[in-house]
């Protein structure tokens, strides 16, 4: 359903200081890959329609899967969440596997190269119009590898706003065996997240497009928040 577009050239490849070092060393080693992508038209399905794009930010375990299938049910979107892509580019035969393993056993981001293509080889595949973009992006490079090689940006961002003690209860309680809900992972990830990921909210922010969600109470009441944002871009929503 999508235009075929060209697909990232190459970037290059990403515990206390010396783990935000390497962290660091590997954004800005993968930001001048980046910096030297085309840019490309903006993304448009075949019908002519643009995309509805919502980016579905927050810390592991702040809730935005779960909030991702009531939107979906609600609001009709296609849900993509980059971990879960990755997750089943991991145990497929993909050369990347053992890589993914790796550097989410670690706590790390994998780079914009493997999950940018992921997620628009997802896109491409879908009649749906509008997408719930889950996990992504996770760090600048993420964002502008995306913006770059799709030549779109979100038309929202929904920040799910939760406090640490929360997140890290909910995620050692959620028993689906992934391999980083343990603690020692866990204590990585939220580093990454307030290291990485903060900043690209603060970006989006500073754009207008964040819609901060406090992801305290039950799954309901945190979706009353949600319902007024999609239902103020009905109109958006339903372009042609
Ligand atoms: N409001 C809530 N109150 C209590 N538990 C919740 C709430 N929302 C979600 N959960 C539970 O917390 C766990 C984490 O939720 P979820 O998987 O949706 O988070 P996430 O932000 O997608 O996490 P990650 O980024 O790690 O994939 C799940 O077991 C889920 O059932
Ligand atoms: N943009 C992304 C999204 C996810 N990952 C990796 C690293 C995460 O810790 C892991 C799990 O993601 P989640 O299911 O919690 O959204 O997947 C990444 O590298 N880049």
């Amino acid at each position: 359903m999508w235009r075929r577009r060209p697909t990232a050239t190459s970037f290059s490849s990403l515990k206390s200081s010396l783990f935000f070092t390497r962290l660091h060393f590997q954004q800005a080693s993968q930001h001048s890959a980046i910096s030297r992508l085309p840019s490309v038209p903006p993304l448009q399905q075949k019908d002519g329609r643009c995309p509805f794009i919502t980016f579905v930010l927050g810390g592991p375990g702040s809730g935005k899967g779960t909030q991702c299938t009531k939107i979906v049910e609600t609001f009709g979107f296609k849900h993509l969440s980059a971990g879960d892509l990755l997750r089943r580019e991991m145990v497929s035969n993909s050369a990347y596997g053992s890589m993914i393993l790796n550097t989410i056993k670690e706590g790390r981001i994998v780079p914009s190269e493997v999950t940018v293509k992921l997620i628009l080889r997802e896109m491409e595949s879908s009649d749906n119009h509008k997408f719930l973009i889950d996990g992504f992006p996770r760090c600048e490079e993420n964002r502008i590898a995306f913006e770059k090689v799709a030549g779109a940006e979100p038309d929202i961002v929904l920040f799910f706003d939760c406090p640490e003690d929360e997140m890290v209860k909910r995620v050692l309680s959620r028993n689906q065996g992934r391999i980083d809900d343990n603690i020692d992972t866990i204590k990585k990830r939220l580093k990454v997240f307030e290291a990485l990921n903060l900043p690209v909210i603060d970006y989006y922010e500073k754009k207008g497009k964040v819609h901060r969600i406090k992801a305290v109470g039950t799954v309901d009441e945190i979706f009353e928040q949600v319902r007024p944002v999609f239902k103020a871009c009905e109109k958006t929503l339903n372009r042609s």
